[in-house]
């Protein structure tokens, strides 16, 4: 396949300094080559123009809105050229507000799209369940038709509407999930597949469910959205929020390599790497780790 890396190096849906560094430290870490080493055409985009708007006051509790939203705009604009050009695009973060504009420019594209959201939280509170304002634990409320009359529409969100519904989501490696966030689950029927769910039924069930619910015909295009914090600190130790009890990295290995063999991949996410938080080999790790199973996304096989 022809993949389209996009960097965006973004950090204003949380409050710590460094996931703009994430595109740099992969990029560094040598995932363009060693995806273009499993065959693949690959082609570096370079990276998102991010807009800083002075003076962005919190609006509704959420933080940075015009920043975050105007910079959304320019990613989904992006994505949905590089995916006008290129197959599959990977888009390198930048913390997880960065789903927004990816999802958003994925849909003009695949608008029968359905969503994988691996990670340790469920990144669906609106400005009013938040209790950070960190737009990066809301990015699913902006996109959900489902909750468009729960959600304001912020500045900066004007160019935005709803793109997907509630059934089209799908998570796997929940294990911080706010009050607010279980409401929203429940009250819509997402499927959710927390760490307990791992444990109870093994990743092998657990995938094979959560595709039959998003996509019980198999024939839609998938997103797939990694927050690194969705595998155990001891592999990703440089993100924001790290949660004890995470994925495997067989298990995430395998959660790469299932949806691969789908062959309807149309874009993988990898949010969340902070490179400022650890020391070097904490850093070093991370981003192996996290190259690691993007290459399993892309046909590099552990049966070869
Ligand atoms: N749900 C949280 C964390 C969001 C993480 C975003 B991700 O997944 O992209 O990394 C947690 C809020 N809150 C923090 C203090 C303790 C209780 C939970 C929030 O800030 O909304
Ligand atoms: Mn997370
Ligand atoms: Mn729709
Ligand atoms: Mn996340």
């Amino acid at each position: 396949e022809r993949i389209g890396v996009l960097g965006i190096p973004f950090s204003k849906g949380q409050s710590r300094v460094g996931t703009e560094y994430g595109p740099e430290v992969l990029r560094n870490g040598g995932i363009v080559r060693k995806l273009q080493n499993l065959g693949c055409h690959v082609k570096d985009h370079g990276d998102v123009e991010v807009i800083h708007v002075e003076n962005d006051d919190p609006e509704e509790n959420a933080k940075n809105p015009r920043t975050v939203g105007q910079t959304s705009k320019l990613i989904a604009d992006k994505v949905e050229q590089v995916l006008r050009s290129d197959d599959i695009c990977v888009t390198l973060g930048g913390d997880h507000s960065m789903a927004i504009g990816c999802i958003a420019g994925n849909a003009r594209v695949e608008p029968d799209l359905v969503v994988l959201w691996i990670d340790a939280h469920a990144d669906i509170n609106t400005p009013m369940t938040s209790d950070s304002g960190n737009i990066h634990g809301m990015p699913l409320s902006f996109l959900v038709h489902e909750l468009e009359s729960y959600v304001p529409k912020l500045p900066g969100f004007e160019w935005l509407s709803p793109c997907i519904h509630a059934k089209d989501i799908a998570y796997i490696g929940l294990r911080d999930v706010d009050a607010g966030e279980r409401k929203i689950i429940e009250k819509f029927g997402i499927t959710a597949f927390s760490m307990q769910e791992v444990d109870k039924y093994g990743i092998n069930e657990v995938v094979e469910r959560a595709l039959r619910a998003v996509d019980p015909e198999g024939k839609r295009p998938i997103h797939l959205s990694f927050d690194v914090d969705a595998m155990d600190p001891t592999l990703t130790p440089s993100t924001g929020t790290p949660v004890i009890g995470g994925l495997s990295l067989r298990e995430t290995y395998y959660i790469a390599e299932e949806v691969a063999r789908t062959g309807r991949l149309s874009m993988v996410d990898v949010a969340e790497v902070n490179p400022l938080l650890g020391d070097d080999k904490d850093k070093k790790l991370t981003v192996d780790m996290t190259i690691s199973v993007i290459q399993r996304f892309f046909g590099n096989r552990r049966g070869g």
